[in-house]
């Protein structure tokens, strides 16, 4: 996601302002245009940048900067705020209940990724519990249909479409009646997509809504559009009551300002954003976590969840015990690629870790990083002779060279194998060794774990230079009282944005 490297920028920015032995209006100024710069580069709408430059101005007190407090903090707070205020509309999107029947329709650009992202979200909703369904009201393409028809198919998702009636409004009107019959609770339908913004096809769409009344519109949007995503963005937004936006194609090379653009333009909030043509490539959207990663720091909270997702439930009151206690074993390391390589989403894992983003698995080259896995287990499995003390100690010293010849002997690999497996391990163990002490918060308790993250976590969690800067523990300690107990870590996250490290 090249939206990350906008983080990078800013950072980048802000270092150099810090870097000023005087803090004037001038030095300032070219920290703000320095940001703006980035800000435009990752396609966000000239206007909201505009306003968010002025909107920092009026908050940063150039008397603050001068008299030699944090610098850095106080400008990168005032950036996470505007970032989020830009990404919060105020009011969050209707929400569909469980076992009460929603009917939600998808509009958006032909190719947007509408189609598969009506899949995604109701797969995502089947895996939770819900009954949904999926009416294909898209009479335009050719295919469309077919589409449809195949990944509800995969999913076991049932849908209604039609080869031979053209009339979107009929399907559309024809498939929520039936699916309301069937109990369904999420009724979820597709629309036709254009090229263009045409008249005909806000039309269509407006007489789809009008016949079926859904109680949310989502707009889907790629995240690749951008400068053109707030006028496209608003154009929907006069034609249907849109309530909701996804951004899709977020893995891609797009920049994804366009995403923030979007929720100007339309007044509602993103809830998802898809990562991939996969079915479960696929996130709810949170905009303090997704802000913090945006400017360099990790998202425990987002961590947690995937946690949730990608282990066992019967294996993770154990594997979370086991971080807290600080023992990341290779046992650990073997079972978390058993899971991985049974989901998937790795990268989605790491890349919510601080300064820790998918480097074990980069996107793109997924095939490559689980033949690098698979094989790693397959050394792995030739350990079982070390027997258990060696996979279950977290003690590296135990991994001598006999032992290591050993393996790749066993295992038919080479030692350099062996060695770059083991360095993975110790990489691994070290970033995970973070979690030690860590209270472990029960599932639908994440902010939970924020609380309880206390200066000592968050010293550990933090880059050594980035401490310094904030004047050690000390500095640390302060800055938590400051913020309160009760306030998110995420809200400091923005604050702490790495990047420099
Ligand atoms: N990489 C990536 N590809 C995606 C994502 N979402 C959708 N796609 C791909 O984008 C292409 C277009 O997606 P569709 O779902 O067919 O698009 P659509 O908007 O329904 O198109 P129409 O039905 O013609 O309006 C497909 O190849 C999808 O696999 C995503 O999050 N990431």
């Amino acid at each position: 996601m090249v939206l990350a490297q906008l983080g990078g920028s800013i950072s980048r920015a802000l270092q150099q302002m810090s870097n000023a032995t005087i803090i004037d209006e001038k030095v300032l100024n070219e920290c703000l245009n320095e940001i703006t710069r980035a800000l435009l580069q990752s396609d966000v709408q000239f206007k909201l940048v505009r306003d968010m430059q002025t909107n920092i101005k009026k908050i940063v007190n150039l008397d603050d900067l001068a008299a030699g407090h944090n610098k850095r903090k106080i400008i990168q707070q005032a950036i996470f705020n505007e970032l989020c205020k830009m990404l919060d509309p105020g009011k969050p999107s209707f929400t569909p209940k469980k076992a009460k029947t929603s009917v939600v329709m998808f509009v958006g650009l032909q190719g947007s990724g509408k189609t598969t992202t009506c899949t995604k979200y109701a797969y995502y909703h089947q895996k939770k519990g819900w009954k949904p369904a999926l009416v294909c009201a898209d009479t335009f393409r050719a295919g469309a249909f077919d589409q449809l028809k195949q990944n509800a198919t995969k999913a076991k998702i049932p849908f209604y479409g039609s080869y031979m009636e053209s009339d979107p409004v009929k399907i559309a009107v024809e498939g929520v009646e039936r699916f309301k019959k069937e109990n369904c609770d999420l009724i979820i339908v597709d629309t036709s997509g254009r090229h263009k913004q045409e008249v005909a096809l806000f039309e269509e769409m407006r007489q789809v809504s009008e016949a079926t009344k859904p109680d949310l519109v989502i707009f889907v949007m790629d995240s690749s559009i951008g400068q053109a995503a707030f006028d496209q963005a608003q154009a929907f937004r006069q034609s249907v009551a849109v309530g909701a936006v996804i951004v899709t194609k977020m893995d891609g090379h797009a920049k994804g300002g366009g995403a923030l653009s979007a929720v100007a333009a339309t007044k509602s909030p993103v809830i998802f954003i898809g990562t991939g043509e996969h079915m479960d490539e696929f996130e709810v959207f949170d905009v303090k976590p997704f802000v913090s990663r945006l400017l360099g720091m990790g998202d425990w909270s987002g961590f947690m969840d995937k946690i949730h997702e990608v282990v066992p439930m019967d294996q993770q009151p154990e594997l979370l015990q086991k971080l807290s206690e600080g023992n990341f074993t290779l046992r650990i390391m073997y079972e978390q690629f058993q899971n991985i390589l049974k989901m998937g989403p790795i990268g989605q894992v790491f890349s919510m870790l601080p300064g820790f983003s998918a480097e074990l698995m980069p996107k793109g080259r997924e095939k490559e990083s689980q033949a690098k896995i698979k094989r790693y287990m397959t050394m792995m499995d030739s350990m079982t002779n070390e027997g258990k003390p060696v996979l279950d100690s977290s003690n590296p010293k135990l991994m001598n060279e006999s032992r290591i010849m050993r393996i790749a002997r066993g295992s038919g690999r080479q030692l350099r194998e062996v060695m770059e497996m083991f360095e993975e391990y110790k990489r691994l163990a070290k970033i995970w060794s973070k979690m030690k002490g860590l209270k472990i918060p029960k599932k639908g308790e994440m902010s939970a774990l924020s609380r309880n993250m206390n200066a000592q976590h968050m010293s550990k969690v933090l880059p050594p230079q980035m401490l310094k800067q904030i004047g050690g523990m000390g500095g640390l300690q302060n800055l938590m009282k400051q913020m309160g107990s009760g306030k998110d870590m995420m809200g400091m996250g923005g604050m702490f944005g790495g990047g420099d490290k």
